[in-house]
């Protein structure tokens, strides 16, 4: 898989539409890009039906222009010699428009798709609905998927879906009803949300993105403001150590520890920090922690830090740059007050210093989100906060609900904090309150490891460290992260995330070599 398997930019519905209209307005005819919608799924289908003995291709086409490529294809296919079904799910003669054309240049038989036999298939092409699914899919729509979906389930049978599985709503990634359940998907110029939110990323298979003639200048007019959160967004902002530097023009971060018995936490974070890139890190100790991180720290410096006060003390330094805390601190007003004491404004009015905030130092803000906003508002720097999924609903309670998805949840998350917020799970996505958002396209399942999460913490923090913007550290951090884990897969614990940092630097200097 490549680092940058997608193009950047990521549509909802309602703006692929708008790509497609400005593209057809501009004389490229909507049947010229429904036969190169086509043409792309079929070279998918002809490569899936290469590993098989097997040549038999049902297609099931739906009422609209989804179900106008399931017929051209079907058309593209017996050309390539493939046997073919077709189901339609609504007589062709009903279908408009470009769709209508397509059924009408298809001259085999057509079936009722309810009553359709799925066995005897190799491959069932999903052309039943794409991004014009309106509302939830009933009746015999519905139980020709569910049917689809267990036989798929029991035969094996491989099922291919024409722009997004049918049933998955393209701006949320949401389930509408029932959906279908793909090894693949095709679609088209660029991806939707839904091809990435969860659910709608387990239904998806292998995800491909064909082009089909919509040029990119069309994105002028768009102005899309969510991104697959890959190299390709970021590439260009990635601190790299520099010839003539040292390690101060690297930044200097500063991790928060825990009492005596929660030390860990920060010791993962600081390690990640540096492993990022940061210049020097710091662990800032309670003093009973002391006996606990001393002996366990080697390139990570330790100094004592009692309470708000110290730390106040140690970040009197206007070259510690960045503070991070929340694992391991503890939920109440102590941690408050750790955290009160790190977005207070820098001792030089000129000093920045970015605040990455997780974990109990958000949990300890629950149902006080106004609070930390007004914090939030006079800080020294960028803040970015870490929740997963229990912390974000603890901090934005209701508040941060509007929207049906998880992007539309940490957009208003990030407007209502003022804070880059990092909403993680396999699906992370990270808001800034200027309204651009990332969604992460390749998540590792073996970061579900305790502690994880405070390696993540630490990353972002050691490239806020080195000037990063930081709506690209937090994302260039979650991806990192994520990529780490693929790198290093079965078995991974948190430890060795940091570890295996330095293979991912190595892919990303690569490429960046490969692109100067
Ligand atoms: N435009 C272009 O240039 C290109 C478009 N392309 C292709 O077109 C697809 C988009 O086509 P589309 O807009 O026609 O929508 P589509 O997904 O086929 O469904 C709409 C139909 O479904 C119906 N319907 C909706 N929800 C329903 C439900 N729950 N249950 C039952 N019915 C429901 C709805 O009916 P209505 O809401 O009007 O009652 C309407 O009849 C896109 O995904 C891509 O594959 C490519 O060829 C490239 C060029
Ligand atoms: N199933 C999964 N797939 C991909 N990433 C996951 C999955 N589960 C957890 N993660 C990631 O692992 C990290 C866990 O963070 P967190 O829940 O804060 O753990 P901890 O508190 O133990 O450090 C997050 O970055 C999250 O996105
Ligand atoms: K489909």
């Amino acid at each position: 898989m490549p680092l940058d398997p997608f193009p950047t930019e990521i549509l909802t519905t309602e703006e692929m539409a708008r790509a497609d209209r400005l593209t057809i307005e501009s004389g490229l005819p909507g049947k010229e890009l429904m036969k190169n919608a086509a043409a792309a799924l079929v070279s998918v289908v002809t490569r899936m039906l290469q590993t098989s003995s097997g040549r038999r291709v049902l297609v099931l086409c739906g009422p609209g222009n989804n179900g106008g490529d399931g017929y051209v294809a079907a058309r593209l296919l017996r050309q390539a010699r493939m046997k073919l079904r077709v189901g339609a799910l609504t007589p062709p003669s009903n279908l408009r428009g470009d769709a209508l054309a397509a059924a009408a240049a298809w001259d085999g038989a057509v079936e009722p798709a309810e009553a359709c036999l799925l066995a005897n298939a190799d491959i069932v092409i999903d052309a039943l609905f794409g991004t014009g699914l309106a509302r939830d899919i009933e009746g015999k729509a519905a139980d020709l998927i569910r049917r689809l979906n267990q036989y798929r389930r029991e035969s094996g049978v491989r099922v291919v879906a024409v722009d997004i599985p049918s049933g998955i709503d393209g701006s949320s990634g949401a389930v509408r009803g029932v959906a279908v359940e793909a090894d693949a998907t095709v679609t088209f110029f660029r991806l939707k949300n839904g091809h990435l939110l969860l659910p709608g990323r387990l239904h998806c298979g292998e995800l491909t993105c064909a082009h089909i003639g919509i040029r990119s200048a069309v994105l002028g007019e768009i102005k899309p403001q969510t991104f697959v959160n890959a190299p390709g967004l970021w590439r260009n902002l990635l601190p790299l150590p520099r010839v003539d530097g040292h390690k101060y023009s690297r930044g200097h971060a500063v991790v928060v520890s825990g009492g005596f018995s929660f030390t860990g936490a920060a010791r993962l974070a600081a390690q990640a920090a540096l492993r990022t890139g940061a210049g020097l890190v710091t662990l800032a100790s309670p003093r009973d922690a002391m006996a606990a991180n001393a002996p366990a720290l080697t390139s990570v410096m330790l100094r004592e830090a009692e309470g708000a006060e110290g730390l106040a003390a140690l970040l009197s330094d206007a070259r510690k740059n960045v503070v991070a805390l929340g694992p391991g601190l503890g939920v109440g007003e102590a941690t408050r007050r750790l955290v009160e004491t790190a977005l207070e404004p820098a001792p030089e009015p000129d000093a920045k210093r970015a605040i990455v905030l997780d974990a109990d130092a958000l949990t300890s803000f629950a149902g006080e989100l106004e609070t930390l906003r007004r914090l939030i508002a006079k800080a020294p720097g960028a803040v970015v906060l870490t929740p997963h999924a229990g912390e974000f609903a603890r901090l934005f309670g209701d508040a941060a609900n509007d929207g049906p998805s998880k992007l539309d949840h940490a957009r208003n998350a990030a407007r209502l904090s003022g804070a880059i917020v990092l909403f993680k799970g396999p699906d992370t996505v990270v808001a800034s309150p200027d309204g651009r958002a990332s969604i992460l396209a390749a998540a590792s399942p073996w970061l579900a490891t305790a502690g994880s999460g405070d390696t993540l913490t630490g990353m972002i923090a050691g490239l806020l460290a080195q000037g990063m913007e930081p709506f690209a550290a937090a994302s260039c951090g979650a991806w990192m992260h994520a990529r780490a884990a693929t790198l290093f897969g079965p078995g991974l614990i948190a430890d060795d995330i940091a570890a295996t940092l330095p293979a991912v630097w190595r892919e990303l200097v690569g490429c960046l070599e490969a692109v100067l």
